[in-house]
């Protein structure tokens, strides 16, 4: 029976590895009895739900694996309930996998055939796209592209089976083009590639079903989605026997001339969520007060950065002037849990020694990272970080012994250890300056009330795309 993954409780991500690994275990312990089977039932269930109530039929594209297999029990199963069904597949029967062969098998002996072209003008009531489920090892060309740009184009609803085709179910990035699904419905357990980078462009509503495989039967893996906070990433109630100091003292340090107001902004959102007290060290020493929120102290940068403080963040406006430089040294230096954003980053990744000695500190160091800033920090292209954001963003936390939330469409968070988890709230209304300070400010809150640095800032990413958006004004 299908669900919605996003009532769970930071489900484990599989990558295509590890369902091989499912499947092995199954098979052993179910022989004869293939999970296949479950999977075109769940589909064929939910294309009912799905279909157009035209008349129209159903379009099924079936690849040459066991995704095309799947999409073949569905049509079998939507043809018995009086649905009509039309099969596209170039597949070569002789070469299908066993379990796929068996439902070719299956579907022809139901009197189905399969079409070796999508027919020309006729409309339908549902795409079911099983031509490449997690199997897909190279860019889709020639027919299937030319099929896929055909399905996109059309009217109805598509629902993909497992992944959409052409998406990289372990990493998101489209290859060569994909299927724009409206339904995605994945089975055996969640896959890295739905939840980032181009996964949730393509995805639609997710649907997940089990297929009945045990808990115990799936290997343990390093990636969860964080659909929702768990105990650890909530602070415990404030005892009413309290006072500031309980609730730390942060510095952000940034905000050199023109660009005061990340300064600002970090500083504010750290109030918001709760910091007992927030000093900024604003490097455009004209500024000495905030109007808007007139709780935030101001001190000498360099005083800041050298301060007995419970959390310091560099980066928001910080500039890469010689001044930035040299706050950078000496806030790698501190003893209490570092934020490094912005322009902070870009000193990092342009300074060796200051590279080395953030990878030797022994106080937590946390990184936030764009796309453009975690390419620099690798030496890399940003497609380079997108193609593979988990590997991405794990290399940094392995390099710099760092939590490191890398940000965009389904921000991945890695830890040190090797941990590592998908975002799965906010959306495009963050693209827009000031919310990554925002969300250095959210981090720090948390990192100053004690919450321990890996929690807080999966707590504070998924806090800061859980804020109401504000849509840009349509124009
Ligand atoms: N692992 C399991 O236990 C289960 C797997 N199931 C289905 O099986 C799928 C995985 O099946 P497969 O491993 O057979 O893989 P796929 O069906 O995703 O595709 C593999 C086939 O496609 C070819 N191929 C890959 N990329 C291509 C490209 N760009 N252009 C042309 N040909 C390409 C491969 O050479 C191979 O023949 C899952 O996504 C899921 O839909 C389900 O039946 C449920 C259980
Ligand atoms: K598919």
């Amino acid at each position: 029976m299908p669900i919605d993954p996003f009532t769970l409780v930071s489900p484990p991500l599989f990558a295509a590895a590890d369902l091989r690994e499912i499947e092995h275990r199954w098979t052993a312990a179910h022989p004869g009895r293939p999970l296949m089977a479950g999977a075109g039932a769940a589909a064929a269930d939910l294309a009912c739900m799905l279909a157009r109530d035209t008349g129209e039929p159903i379009l099924v594209l079936a690849g040459p694996g066991n995704n095309g297999g799947d999409a073949l029990v569905t049509a079998r199963l939507l043809a018995a309930q009086g649905f009509r069904v039309v099969v596209v597949s170039r597949a070569d029967p002789a070469r299908l996998p066993p379990d796929a062969a068996r439902a070719w098998a299956d579907w022809r002996d139901a009197g189905g055939n399969a079409l070796t072209d999508v027919p020309a003008g006729q409309s339908f009531g549902l795409v079911v796209d099983g031509l490449y489920g997690v199997g897909l090892v190279r860019a889709i060309e020639g027919e299937d592209a030319r099929w896929i740009g055909l399905a996109n184009a059309m009217a109805c609803p598509r629902l993909a089976l497992d992944v959409p085709s052409g998406l990289d179910g372990d990493t998101g990035q489209v290859r060569g083009c994909a299927v724009r699904a409206d339904h995605t419905l994945t089975f055996l357990g969640l896959k890295p590639g739905l939840l980032t980078a181009d996964g949730p462009d393509h995805a639609g509503t997710l649907h997940l079903d089990a297929l009945g495989v045990e808990p115990d039967m799936l290997p343990a893996v390093a990636g969860s989605a964080l659909t929702r906070l768990e105990a650890r990433h909530r602070l415990p109630p404030r005892p009413r026997n309290s006072h500031k100091g309980v609730f730390g003292h942060a510095g952000v340090v940034g905000g050199a001339q023109g660009m005061v107001g990340a300064a600002l902004i970090a500083g504010r959102a750290a109030l918001a969520y709760g910091a007992g007290a927030v000093t900024l060290g604003v490097l455009d020493a004209r500024v000495a007060v905030d109007y808007g929120e007139p709780r935030l102290m101001f001190a000498p940068p360099e005083r800041l950065v050298a301060a007995p403080l419970d959390v310091l963040a560099l980066g928001p406006g910080l500039g890469q002037a010689a001044q930035a430089r040299v706050l950078l040294e000496t806030a790698l230096a501190s003893t209490c849990p570092l934020v490094l954003d912005a322009d902070a980053l870009n000193l990092l990744a342009g300074d060796p020694a200051l590279s080395e000695m953030a990878a030797r500190r022994t106080a937590p160091t946390l990184l936030t990272p764009h796309p453009g800033e975690a390419a620099r920090l690798l030496a890399c292209g940003t497609y380079d970080v997108q193609a593979d954001r988990i590997a991405a963003a794990s290399m940094l936390a392995r390099r710099f012994r760092a939590h490191v939330a890398l940000k965009g469409a389904g921000t991945v968070v890695t830890h040190p250890q090797g941990r590592y988890a998908i975002n799965t709230t906010g959306g495009p209304h963050l693209a827009q300056a000031g919310s990554g300070d925002r969300l250095t400010g959210i981090v720090v809150a948390l990192l100053a009330q004690g919450m321990a640095p890996g929690d807080a800032l999966e707590a504070a990413v998924w806090r800061h795309g859980s804020e109401p958006s504000i849509p840009p004004a349509a124009i």
